[in-house]
């Protein structure tokens, strides 16, 4: 059985009166692709928050690896192998992509060689070596968000929180995002992925959590989840995906929720 990597323990975040996260549990196992997903303001960004240390939590335990994170500093979070990107990319536009990912890599590794080589590797595994002295205003979107995960790889997370990495791409960079995200799970790295890509979604992931006004409604596999009639009625049912079939986990994943 594989071992559990992530547990979420009755999290809960409130910002004054609004409740963002209401007693949250969730468990993620060591090689999982997990997909969170929820309409917007369900409080998925603050799950991802408060995992990476950027928000406390107002109650609950996160435990990665056996460890207690919740009240620990971002930077220690991150030390200690959770990696994550961010919905509104925000890259060093005067640096290249290589010095971007070097910047990632230098948390991880203080020695600037050692952080190069790092970097050139992950850029490898990315299908982005090519680019690599093409600075960040120079990127088109799909280029942006594969720059944004090699910084986030370039830690060497063992948990990589991936928040709406294919938001705003085509079909086809959509499709090509699903391949590369299935390579980084191959290198052993444990992801949970925040997406409104509903065919995306669905092929990448092992389980799905679904999020509604903070509060899961529902957990299970792709086809448990779509086919619960709580989740179709509050988010997929809107989403129109609830009667489709879900594509092979090896098909291109060539549509738009
Ligand atoms: N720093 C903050 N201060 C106050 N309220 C916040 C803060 N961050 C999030 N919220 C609120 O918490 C709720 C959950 O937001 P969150 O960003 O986690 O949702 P989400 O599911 O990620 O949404 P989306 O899909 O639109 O990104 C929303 O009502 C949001 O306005």
């Amino acid at each position: 059985m594989s071992e559990c990597l992530l547990k979420i323990e009755n999290l809960t975040r409130k910002f004054g009166g609004l409740t963002a996260v209401d007693s949250v549990n969730m468990y993620v196992n060591q090689g999982e692709i997990i997909g969170l997903i929820g309409a917007n303001g369900a409080g998925k960004t603050t799950v991802f928050n408060m995992i990476s240390g950027s928000f406390r939590p107002t109650t609950g335990k996160i435990i990665f690896n056996n460890i207690e994170i919740e009240h620990k500093p971002a930077h220690l979070i991150c030390r200690l192998g959770v990696g994550r990107t961010y919905q509104i990319v925000q890259p060093f536009t005067t640096l290249t992509v290589l010095e971007n990912t070097i910047v990632g890599a230098l948390l991880k590794y203080p020695d600037v060689s050692a952080a190069r080589k790092k970097s050139i590797e992950i850029l490898k595994l990315l299908d982005m070596e090519e680019r690599r002295d093409v600075k960040g205003s120079n990127l088109s979107l799909p280029e942006l968000k594969r720059m944004e995960v090699a910084r986030a790889l370039a830690t060497e997370p063992k948990l990589l929180l991936l928040d709406e990495v294919m938001a705003g791409l085509n079909p086809t960079d959509s499709a090509e995002f699903v391949n590369i995200i299935r390579k980084i799970r191959d290198t052993g790295v444990t992801i949970i992925l925040i997406e409104h890509v509903m065919k995306a979604v669905m092929s990448l992931s092992d389980r799905i959590y679904v999020l509604n006004q903070g509060k899961l409604i529902s957990e299970g596999t792709p086809e448990h989840v779509s086919n619960d009639p709580v989740v179709i009625e509050s988010y997929l049912g809107s989403r129109k995906i609830a009667s489709e079939t879900i594509p092979n986990k090896e098909e291109n994943v060539n549509a738009e929720s």
